[in-house]
């Protein structure tokens, strides 16, 4: 853990100073952040990172808070989806376009299964630093700082390109831009035309591997095709609402992007429109929380299969403590073999709130491996099946199951095993891409979309 915290101040002159209490973190505990060799050059980043322009706006990221509480109570489903780590070598427009592809692609078949709007969202434009079991690697007898993420250090294995490097801050951010700006351009110039996108799911259930999703793929083609019969507007069906959202960790970016919105006087993050706290670094008493508590963003929290109903609601009264509908999300990763049990007590203890979160599934984080040829690699019916545990536990409590939160890409990397095409462990040497943990790619991305509206339409 680095301690990051500044000389300390007395609670008086930290109101006065900082009265929104948007650096109380500094005072707190915190975890991993990078090891920054020159604290002078990383304040001259923060500070320059601070006069560049926000990279969303505070409307939008009211409009999602309005949206997510519908989604929370059960009139809506939320998809989230993105790269475990966004690299800057991938913010080409061809895998941007393609995630995009992907996600679009899958809201409209959960859109059919679900009988409810699909709230889209990718784990994108921002999705640069990652949090890490360990702080350093080693290889044979040389030991360097563990890759934090590509706004943090370079994945190459040598002291150079491992050694944190502030400007790469401000390399994220612009690289954020650039994406966002594409994203937006394809989600509201045509490219999102339903027509067009369920046309690419037509394609992937003629694949002879997804046979068994042809049947719902025709189904909604038949939808699409009434709707058409019906004078459905297309042209005005075009645009589609995305959002982007990524772990709020590396507080040297945040802290910068957090501006106060003129028509509120509130502290909006605006690094992205959602932000969610990780696993490793939702401590009660700690920075992220302590700072994530202060903006106005809708938030999530990954709750891993340790959690208790008391830390829950500590959660609540920490970041939701006005039970604002839209405010919380709980991104919920326990592992298919845990969900079953870790779940029911949450969703039994949140009954006896007033509280009203979103609850989302992550069926990745919980569920990884080593395969024995040394690939990091999680497999699809694991993941499946997480999906199906949240589910069932939902339908027992009778509480929404609102989401859910992937890691994928829209190539064809082999990454995650098994799924229609059986990607096996040798195939995982052909191409495994990601920088960090693995993802389903386009074809497991879309068959885990149409497993999903199975378990809509059942729910
Ligand atoms: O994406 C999540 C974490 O950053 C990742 O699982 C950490 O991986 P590690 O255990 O290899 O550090
Ligand atoms: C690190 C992540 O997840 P978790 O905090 O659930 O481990 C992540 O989503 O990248």
């Amino acid at each position: 853990m680095t301690d990051i915290t500044n000389v300390p101040l007395d609670q008086d002159t930290l109101e006065t100073i900082d009265p929104l209490g948007l650096d109380a973190w500094r005072e707190l505990p915190i975890r991993q952040q990078p090891n920054w060799p020159d604290a002078d050059a990383v304040r001259r980043v923060t500070d320059e990172l601070s006069g560049l322009p926000p990279l969303v706006f505070a409307g939008e990221v009211d409009r999602l808070r309005d949206r997510i509480a519908q989604a929370a109570a059960g009139d809506a489903f939320v998809l989230q989806g993105g790269d475990c780590a966004e690299t800057f070598e991938g913010a080409t427009a061809d895998k941007i376009r393609a995630r995009v592809r992907t996600i679009l692609q899958m809201a409209v078949v959960l859109t059919y299964g679900a009988s409810l709007p699909v709230i889209k969202m990718g784990r994108m434009a921002g999705q640069f630093a990652k949090p890490r079991s360990k702080d350093t690697e080693t290889r044979g007898d040389e030991t360097l700082d563990a890759y934090r993420g590509d706004i943090v250090n370079g994945f190459d294995f040598t002291s150079e390109s491992r050694t944190p490097d502030p400007q790469r801050i401000l390399r994220g951010y612009h690289m954020a831009a650039s994406t966002l700006n594409l994203v937006r351009g394809f989600t509201t110039g045509g490219f999102a035309d339903l027509r067009e996108v369920h046309d690419w799911n037509r394609g992937f259930a003629r694949n002879p591997a997804m046979a068994r999703y042809e049947a719902l793929a025709a189904e909604i083609d038949r939808a699409v095709r009434f709707m058409e019969a019906c004078g459905a507007d297309f042209h005005a069906l075009r645009d589609v609402e995305f959002y982007v959202g990524h772990e709020g960790l590396l507080m040297d970016y945040e802290r910068p992007l957090t501006r106060i919105d003129s028509r509120t006087a509130t502290p909006y993050d605006t690094s992205a429109h959602f932000i969610w706290i990780g696993e490793r670094t939702r401590d009660l008493d700690e920075a992220h929380v302590e700072f994530f508590s202060r903006i106005r963003n809708p938030i999530g929290v990954k709750l891993g299969p340790s959690t208790t109903p008391e830390t829950m609601r500590g959660l609540i009264e920490k970041l939701d403590p006005e039970r604002e509908p839209g405010r919380l999300t709980f991104i919920t990763r326990m592992g298919a073999g845990k969900i079953r049990e870790a779940l029911p007590p949450l969703l039994e203890a949140i009954k006896q709130t007033d509280a009203t979160p979103l609850w989302i599934t992550d069926p990745m984080h919980g569920n990884g491996i080593t395969t024995p040829n040394g690939y990091k690699s999680r497999r699809f019916d694991d993941v499946v099946d997480e999906v199906k545990g949240f589910f069932e536990a939902h339908r027992a409590a009778g509480t929404h199951p609102g989401g859910i939160h992937i890691e994928l890409t829209g190539d064809d990397v082999t990454e995650c095993l098994g799924g229609a095409e059986e990607i096996d462990e040798a195939a995982l040497e052909t191409r495994y891409e990601s920088l960090c943990d693995p993802r389903l790619n386009h074809m497991q991305s879309l068959e885990l979309a149409f497993l999903v509206a199975e378990q809509l339409r059942g729910s």
